[in-house]
C-alpha cells in the first residue's frame, strides 16, 4: 500500500456571491513535514486558496484532506486541534498581555497537558520567537512585527500538525525574516504559507504552487517549479539565480518586467 500524502487538494473551486470564478481545478498533493511556499501575483487566488484548505471558507466543489479526513467531516472543535492559521485579519484585543494572547492558543488543546505543562510550553515558545522579554506587554504596545511574531506564537502554542500562513514575514525586518522563517521550516510540521519574496522561498520551502489568475500554473519541488522561464510567465519579471559560496542565490530583475498579469 502506498502512503497517502498528508494534506491533499482535489479538483478546488469557488466562486464569488455575484458568480465569478475565484478558484479553479486546483490538485495537488502534499506529504507531512513538507513546506509549501504558495506564490503569484496579487489576486491571483493565493489567500482565497490558503482560506479553502484551512476551512476558514467552504468550498463550492472539491474536497480537502487531512491526513486522511476530508475537512468537511471535521468539527470545528477537531479542526482547532489540528490546524494552526495565520491570517492578515489578525486584530487581537490591544489590552492583552503578549503572555495572555499567545496562551490563547492553548485553549483548543488545555486538557491535553497539566497547567504547569502549559506554562512551561508557553515559555518555551515566548523564547523561541524572542518575545519573552516583551511577554508583559500589553498588545497595542508592540511595534509591526513584534506583534506578527506573536500571531505566530499564538499558532505554535496551538501545537498543531499543519500550519497556515499569510505573509508570515509580513513587519518584518530582514533578520527577523530569516529567523522566522528557520523557525518555522525546523518546527516539523506541515506548513502551508503565502510568500510574496520569491528570493526566500528556495532557503525555507521544500515545495512551490505558483499560482496566476484563479488557478496553478505550476506544483512540485522547489526546483521543479521555480525555474526562470515559470517565473517570468507568472510574474513577468526575470528571475536570477547567482552562485556564491557554494549555494544559488536568487534575484529578481524587477525592472525589466516582460508580460503584464
Ligand atoms: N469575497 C469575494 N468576493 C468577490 N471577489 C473576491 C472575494 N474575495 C477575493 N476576491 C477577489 O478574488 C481575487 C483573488 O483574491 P485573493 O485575495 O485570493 O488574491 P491574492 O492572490 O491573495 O492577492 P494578494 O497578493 O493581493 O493578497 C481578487 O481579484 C479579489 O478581488
Amino acid at each position: 500500500m502506498t502512503k497517502q500524502s498528508f494534506l491533499i487538494a482535489e479538483n478546488l473551486e469557488y466562486y464569488a456571491l455575484n458568480g465569478d470564478i475565484l478558484l479553479q481545478g486546483v490538485s495537488f498533493a502534499l506529504d507531512e513535514g513538507a513546506i509549501l511556499a504558495i506564490a503569484g501575483p496579487n489576486g491571483a487566488g493565493k489567500t482565497t486558496l490558503l482560506n479553502l484548505l484551512c476551512g476558514a471558507e467552504a468550498l463550492a466543489l472539491g474536497d480537502v484532506r487531512m491526513n486522511g479526513q476530508s475537512l468537511k467531516h471535521l468539527s470545528a472543535k477537531e479542526r482547532a486541534r489540528m490546524i494552526a492559521v495565520v491570517s492578515q485579519q489578525e486584530f487581537p484585543d490591544g489590552r492583552l498581555s503578549l503572555r495572555d494572547y499567545v496562551a490563547l492558543g492553548q485553549i483548543p488543546i488545555r486538557a491535553d497537558r497539566s497547567a504547569e505543562d502549559h506554562a512551561r510550553e508557553l515559555n518555551r515558545i515566548l523564547d523561541l520567537t524572542h518575545l519573552g522579554m516583551l511577554a508583559d506587554k500589553r498588545m497595542a504596545q508592540l511595534s509591526g512585527g513584534e506583534r506578527q511574531r506573536a500571531h505566530i506564537a499564538r499558532a505554535l502554542a496551538q501545537n498543531p500538525s499543519l500550519l497556515f500562513l499569510d505573509e508570515p514575514t509580513n513587519h518584518l525586518d530582514p533578520d527577523a525574516k530569516g529567523r522566522m522563517l528557520s523557525l518555522v521550516a525546523d518546527l516539523g510540521v506541515t506548513v502551508v504559507m503565502i510568500v510574496h519574496d520569491l528570493v526566500m522561498i528556495p532557503e525555507f520551502a521544500t515545495h512551490v504552487a505558483l499560482m496566476k489568475s484563479t488557478h496553478l500554473t505550476g506544483f512540485g519541488t522547489v526546483a521543479e517549479v521555480l525555474t526562470p522561464e515559470r517565473v517570468r510567465e507568472t510574474f513577468g519579471v526575470d528571475y536570477l539565480c547567482f552562485h556564491h559560496e557554494g549555494r544559488v542565490i536568487p534575484a529578481l530583475d524587477i525592472r525589466r518586467t516582460t508580460v503584464s498579469t
